[in-house]
């Protein structure tokens, strides 16, 4: 397996639960979208994979496995990892990319750190992939800071960074969601492209069904840090069993829903399904809830799951 994740569960320093457990396989190649809306922690997840949990939140239960090493959080370990085989597109561009670096020396980083490769030499090995994701490689574009390029530029500079070591697993964390739709489309193609050419694996987190399943073969869908469902992307699709992935369905497709509730904030979550408190197949028992129904890969945790029709 490129990630083995097993019974993770991440908590604030006072006890509340802010995700898990979770448990999750990527073999080599695997396409896995993870979904679910702001706050689901989503984000968290992609932190813990990387050592790099905020403060205030730490790793109460569960282990992972990358390549089969198992990550514990001390980093000098997991070095040749991070960065290296297993790498991480984050969530915000400008706040991942450090205004006082070039985009020569953010390009530069990762192989130096990783290969001990000269600057040079890694811009020069690094100047097809540029060209591939439609980033000038001359020495005026290169010689700019991350505020001296367009949003979209950016992205596609955080994404040549995160390939600049020929990972074979990465990390996306809402990629797009900086992104025009025009732009988010070509970004979309591009990846696809890259994943066929390198068959990369990619864990996709995003609260977008629609790109989600234009990506993923695989997906899981996750509120209030609970996994709710499990599925083949197309399935998932053509007949959501679980009301909230029916919910995210309905967004993605821009229809209109009478549901109009929020995630409440982690110390404020119901017993038992986190969705309950906005679900219109509520009943007693989603207070206790019942376990996992189905496979680990295709199944779904839900007291009135819907009937294979998608309808409430
Ligand atoms: N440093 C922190 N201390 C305490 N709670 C935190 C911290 N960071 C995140 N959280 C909480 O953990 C939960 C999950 O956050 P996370 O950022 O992973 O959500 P997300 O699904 O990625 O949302 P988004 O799409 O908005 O990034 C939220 O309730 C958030 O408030």
């Amino acid at each position: 397996m490129s990630l083995s994740i097993n019974g993770l569960v991440l908590k604030r320093a006072d006890g509340v639960r802010l995700l898990g457990p979770l448990s999750l396989n990527l073999a080599p190649g695997d396409r896995l979208g993870l979904v679910g809306e702001s706050g689901s922690g989503k984000s968290l997840l992609a932190h813990a994979l990387f050592g790099a949990l905020p403060k205030g939140v730490l790793q109460a239960e569960g282990s992972f496995r990358v390549f089969g090493i198992g990550l514990d959080g001390t980093r000098s370990k997991h070095n040749l990892t991070w960065g290296g085989r297993l790498a991480w597109v984050p969530q915000d561009p400008l706040a991942a990319l450090h205004p006082m670096l070039s985009l020569r020396e953010h390009l530069a980083l990762l192989p130096g750190l990783q290969r001990r490769e000269p600057p040079e030499t890694a811009l020069g090995r690094l100047s097809p992939l540029l060209e591939r994701l439609r980033l000038p490689a001359d020495r005026a574009f290169l010689d700019r800071f991350p505020h001296q390029i367009s949003g979209g530029q950016r992205q596609r500079v955080c994404l040549a960074m995160a390939l600049s070591c020929d990972p074979e697993l990465l990390v996306l964390d809402e990629p797009t969601t900086a992104l025009d739709p025009l732009v988010q489309r070509d970004f979309l193609d591009l990846m696809l492209g890259l994943q066929k050419e390198r068959g990369l694996g990619y864990l996709w987190i995003t609260h977008d069904l629609a790109v989600a399943s234009q990506v993923c073969d695989r997906l899981l869908v996750l509120y209030g840090g609970e996994l709710l469902e499990a599925g083949p992307a197309r399935a998932l699709l053509a007949t959501p069993r679980h009301p909230y992935t029916h919910r995210l369905l309905e967004a993605a497709r821009h229809q209109p829903s009478t549901e109009s509730g929020f995630l409440p904030a982690p110390q404020d979550r119901a017993e038992g399904c986190p969705f309950q408190p906005r679900c219109p197949r509520r009943q007693n028992a989603c207070g206790s809830w019942g376990p996992w129904r189905g496979d680990p890969d295709h199944g779904l945790r839900c007291e009135r799951p819907l009937e294979g029709t998608g309808q409430p």
